[in-house]
């Protein structure tokens, strides 16, 4: 018998080491841009101890303001898993703070990305866990349930699956099915070439070519005015 809202699936299919290491040093924005733009968890969910995030989804649903599952996610979760938590983006209540950002940590969680707060900010933010989230209160949760653990889940306008690719850094974080990650890895990569290129003109006083932009004005009537 099924109990749909109430129900922990332990075993997910992990995308490989190898394939994450792809990602390791490529910027988010790059890998974004790779994705038409279109990759991108809602600014909101941002990092909060300047760490950075990669590694499989282990996917946690929990009603707003509750964080009973996400005790067992913990346990549950293998080294390197990032537990990523639909907190229904909740405002009042923190989901995760110094006792489970420990617990988590000793168990060498890969980080935790939240669609709602944090507290015990004072210590969070010097842990080497990387930690995303949208806020910080000092109001806790309640621990009574339901919730799931690895089913689909959506968080900042992104649906997750358990297992795939999710990568954070400053900009944000962004969410990779594990099928299209060496197609990306591959854009990516020509994309940060293409930008150093640029840089570097910039940076040795030579400026930009935006004569693209001016075809475009063009081809658009755009009126350009000398003025006085
Ligand atoms: O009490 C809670 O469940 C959340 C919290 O502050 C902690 O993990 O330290
Ligand atoms: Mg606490």
């Amino acid at each position: 018998m099924s109990n749909l809202g109430y129900r922990v699936i332990e075993n997910i299919k992990r995308p490989s080491e190898e394939l994450m290491k792809g990602f390791e040093r490529l910027q988010v924005a790059n890998i974004d841009d790779s994705m038409n733009r279109m990759g991108a968890i809602n600014e909101s969910i941002h990092q909060m101890n300047g760490r950075n995030v990669l590694g499989p989804a282990f996917t946690v649903k929990v009603p707003s303001g509750d964080n009973l599952m996400i005790f067992l996610a913990i346990e549950k979760a293998k080294p390197g898993d990032i537990i990523v938590i639909d907190g229904d983006g909740n405002m009042e209540r923190a989901l995760v703070g110094e006792m489970l950002a420990k617990f988590a940590q000793s168990k060498k969680i890969g980080g935790f990305v939240i669609n709602g707060c944090i507290r015990d900010y004072d210590v969070v933010h010097k842990m080497e866990i990387p930690i995303f989230a949208k806020g910080r209160t000092p109001n806790g949760p309640f621990r009574n349930g339901p919730g799931e653990i690895n089913t689909p889940i959506s968080i900042g306008r992104k649906v997750i699956f358990p297992g795939d690719i999710i990568i954070g850094d400053s900009d944000g974080v962004i969410v990779v099915r594990p099928e299209d990650a060496k197609d990306l890895q591959k854009k990516a990569i020509e994309i940060e070439q293409k930008e150093a290129a640029i840089i570097d003109r910039i940076e040795a006083g030579n400026g930009m070519d935006i004569e693209w932009i001016y075809k475009k004005l063009e081809a658009e009537n755009c009126e350009i005015i000398k003025g006085e």
